[in-house]
């Protein structure tokens, strides 16, 4: 995907200004409240005129002020889904579903009903009423609508954020599995940098109307050590697991990670926080952490009264903080050899 934007909007006391190329598959639009994300998504589905400017999909003009091209929000080839499904209420979810696919011509319907709905576990609910849906539901089957509407772009603005946590950490699996099973270029709108982390790969930040940087989302995450309690998330993709006792034991590299059994056995994306990584200077010789390991000292990113310590575990990457006196104690430096322990419990499945 290839997109160029050129516009100028003014809103009121708020003007959106900004001009970029994006290519890649999935990038994200990121930026805080009021910084004008949804008007960069109303501007590119065609449901809001700009004042002047140009956008161009994968070369296709879908506006230019200058030889007063529009193309209607229909013509655009650009799907989007919005925080709130907007399914309409007089038609059942099949029907839902294929509002965008009977409209297009035949060599254009690229994706089956029958494949759309299998990979967004929807099957059992293609002949219900809209009305008797949850809110997961609804955002699958808009997912579902607009895929089957085989856009050159989607638009995923904000569709998680109308939902409680705990349905967002069991939709956020069907969103990465089905972008990815049907490989359509999408834009994604968030202020979640957790969810940017999921599924982007290029980050777009927009403030006041403006881009601010072009970014990605696992460096937003680190620049954050600095500000965020929380400190940074380790992502680690784990493969099989084989139990040890009550524990788990999941290969990771060259080396083996013991988990909590709490955490469902099997291949997973786990959480690890970097605040929940103890370093040692020496090998500690009794210790009830599970997890132990030799690591050498990539970076270290200094933050407010924190050091970030990026480790290497046999070729993975590890993301711990220390205070800055325990840094000093721990004589820290790029190159150094560290241990790291880290407890079973520690881990938090993610995906
Ligand atoms: N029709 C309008 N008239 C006047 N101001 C508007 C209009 N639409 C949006 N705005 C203002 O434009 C600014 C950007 O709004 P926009 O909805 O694009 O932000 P956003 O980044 O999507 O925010 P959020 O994350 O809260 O959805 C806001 O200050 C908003 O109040």
């Amino acid at each position: 995907m290839h997109l160029d934007v050129d516009l100028h909007m003014r809103l009121g006391s708020f003007e959106f200004a900004a001009a970029f190329s994006v290519e890649g598959r999935r990038t994200g639009i990121f930026g805080p409240s009021g910084s004008g994300k949804s008007t960069l998504v109303n501007l590119l589905a065609g449901l809001l005129p700009p004042d002047e400017g140009l956008i161009r999909l994968d070369g296709r003009v879908l506006h230019d002020s200058r030889s007063q091209i529009s193309l209607p929000p229909e013509q655009r080839r650009v799907a989007v889904v919005f925080q709130h499904a907007h399914l309409f209420p007089h038609l059942n979810v099949r029907r839902n579903l294929l509002y965008g696919h009977r409209r297009l011509p035949l060599q254009r319907r690229k994706l089956a009903l029958a494949d759309v709905a299998s990979a967004l576990d929807i099957e059992h609910l293609l002949s219900r009423s809209v009305a008797a849906l949850s809110g997961g539901e609804r955002q699958r089957i808009a997912l579902g609508r607009a895929l089957l509407a085989a856009p050159d772009l989607l638009i995923l603005d904000e569709p998680l954020s109308a939902l409680d946590h705990g349905l967002k950490e069991q939709i956020i699996p069907f969103l990465r599995k089905t972008l990815r099973r049907f490989d359509i270029p999408y834009l994604y709108i968030s202020h979640s940098l957790s969810e940017m982390r999921l599924l982007t790969d290029r980050v777009l930040v927009f403030k006041n109307g403006r881009l601010k940087t072009t970014s990605d989302a696992e460096s937003m995450a680190r620049e954050r050590l600095a500000h965020c309690e929380s400190g940074y998330l380790n992502h680690l993709q784990l493969g099989a697991s084989r139990e040890v006792g009550d524990l788990l034991a999941y290969r990771w590299g060259t080396t083996e990670l013991i988990v909590s059994s709490k955490e469902s056995s099997g291949s997973g994306l786990f959480g690890l926080a970097s605040k929940d990584i103890l370093l040692f200077k020496r090998h500690p010789q009794a210790l009830s952490a599970r997890n132990l390991l030799e690591a050498t000292l990539v970076e270290l990113i200094p933050c407010n009264g924190n050091v970030g310590v990026v480790l290497d575990c046999g070729g993975q990457r590890l993301v711990a903080q220390v205070v800055r006196e325990a840094a000093a104690e721990l004589e820290l430096k790029e190159g150094g050899k560290v241990f790291a322990a880290i407890k079973a419990a520690a881990f938090r499945r993610l995906l």
